[in-house]
């Protein structure tokens, strides 16, 4: 193993010194070792996008083995939004691994567990009686809401859109709309799923919110039944499908005609919830109340933790023992989701992921006006997205997209993509960033962007 360099921090946390320092190229040569490694003992299956070996996280930061400082875009996919290492969050989960690990809720309970579901029925959106349950994963808590829904109105279709993306389960899969890399050859997929047509402002030429939910509804109503229909689950920023925003009015209109219909409005927040994008959750922004909402990410700074919370009639109708698992609600996640919500309120954190937001739309907007291949830019608060396309059209240009992400990676930037087509760079960064470094990081992106050919 290459002789470890001098600049290795052992902790994390907003401490840390919040810069870009590049001392090899990246990844490094004690990287690639390790890279090196992975791919003797972990299945390719499990790709990273880029593989330099993290040892350090914080504020803004990730620090890795070659003593590289990277700024971080990515939050761990929408995770550290309370910044890597918070130090609320880290005093709660040692505290809380010293009591005790685990019990299994279902066996004997925790108060960890009750204080985080208090909290979720307290912070969701809608002043009715609630319950919550809890699990390890999105796509866990995603196919949990589903099974309540099922149970509530008797019905079994469910409803997802395009560009939807809720995670790599059977069932999740058979919601998510991208085939490549999430779905290609593990099918056969859960049945009784349906797909209709997203809101996408950018690509929908003038179609309106409300247009565009009478254009889904007709589907729904055509191909589907209200009648067989559970539920319909949307994410309301959609995250992976390319960070779309619908068009205003869309979700209203669609509650509306779930309320109507007896289908179960089911909003999937993993990725837009807690701050993210600058109302607590997105749902908010429009005044949309769901039936069930389902939350992870964010929800506990990086410790797994997922949640379904919603109207506690419907949270209620499955049996006694109907809903679980050994490990949901564990209570070193739950202590740190409590460090979490405490911060978030306490640090003011709905407010600096609008501030966030109110920089990084200026700085690419500016970019825009200058550059015809930003097709779009678009998102709210801390959740803000480029879309690339051919100069002029709405052609997808993903490989655009690819190449300026893999400069910023080269230049200590991490920016990820996603999108349909892959061509939509996605800014996550977790609210703990200094104006200057997101700055920086805005810098280098806007160079690699003008590199690109
Ligand atoms: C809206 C929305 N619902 C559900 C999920 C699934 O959450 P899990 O915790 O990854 O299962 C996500 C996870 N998004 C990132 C997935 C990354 C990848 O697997 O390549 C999401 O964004």
């Amino acid at each position: 193993m290459t002789a470890t360099p001098t600049t290795i921090p052992s902790t994390g946390g907003p401490s840390l010194p919040q810069e870009r320092r590049l001392v090899t190229e990246i990844p490094g040569p004690r990287s690639r070792e390790l890279a090196a490694r992975k791919d003797a003992a972990v299945t390719h299956a499990v790709g990273t996008m880029l593989p330099a070996y993290v040892v350090a996280a914080g504020g803004g930061v990730l620090v890795d083995v070659d003593g590289n400082s990277l700024i971080d875009l990515g939050s761990g996919i929408a995770v550290t939004t309370v910044g890597n290492s918070n130090p609320r969050v880290a005093a709660a989960v040692a505290a809380q691994a010293a009591a005790f690990t685990h019990t299994c809720f279902m066996i004997t309970p925790y108060d960890g567990y009750v204080e985080v579901a208090e909290a979720l029925n307290r912070l969701t959106p809608g002043d009715f009686d609630k319950r919550t349950a809890l699990f390890n994963s999105g796509a866990e808590a995603v196919e949990n809401a589903v099974k309540i829904a099922r149970v509530a109105t008797g019905k079994q279709a469910v409803v997802a859109f395009d560009h939807g993306y809720h995670g790599r389960t059977n069932l999740t899969m058979a919601l998510t709309a991208k085939n490549m890399p999430y779905k290609h050859g593990f099918g056969p997929f859960a049945p009784e799923v349906y797909r209709a047509p997203m809101s996408y402002p950018f690509r929908d030429a003038g179609v309106d919110g409300p247009a565009a939910a009478r254009r889904a509804i007709d589907v729904i109503e055509k191909q589907v039944g209200a009648a067989n229909l559970a539920a319909v689950v949307i994410e309301p920023i959609q995250g992976e499908g390319g960070f779309v925003v619908p068009a205003p009015g869309f979700l209203a209109a669609l509650v509306e005609w779930c309320r109507a219909n007896d289908v179960v409005f089911i909003a999937d927040e993993v990725q837009t919830g807690f701050a993210r994008t600058g109302d607590l959750f997105a749902c908010d922004h429009e005044g949309v109340v769901p039936d069930l909402i389902v939350t992870a990410k964010g929800i506990a700074g990086g410790l797994p933790l997922a949640a379904v919370t919603g109207r506690a009639e419907l949270m209620d109708a499955p049996h006694v023992g109907g809903l679980g698992g050994t490990y949901g609600g564990n209570p070193i996640a739950c202590a740190a989701a409590l460090a979490v919500i405490e911060t978030i309120e306490a640090d003011g954190l709905v407010g600096r992921a609008r501030e966030i937001g109110d920089l990084v739309v200026d700085r690419l907007t500016a970019l825009q006006a200058a550059d015809p291949r930003i097709g779009e830019v678009r998102g709210r608060g801390a959740m803000i997205a480029v879309e690339l396309v051919k100069p002029g059209t709405t052609e997808p240009a993903a490989a655009l997209a690819a190449q300026v992400a893999a400069a910023a990676h080269a230049q200590g930037v991490v920016v990820l993509t996603c999108g349909t087509w892959g061509n939509v760079l996605r800014l996550l960064p977790p609210l703990s960033i200094s104006d200057a470094l997101l700055g920086e990081g805005l810098d280098v992106l806007a160079d690699a962007l003008a590199a690109a050919k």
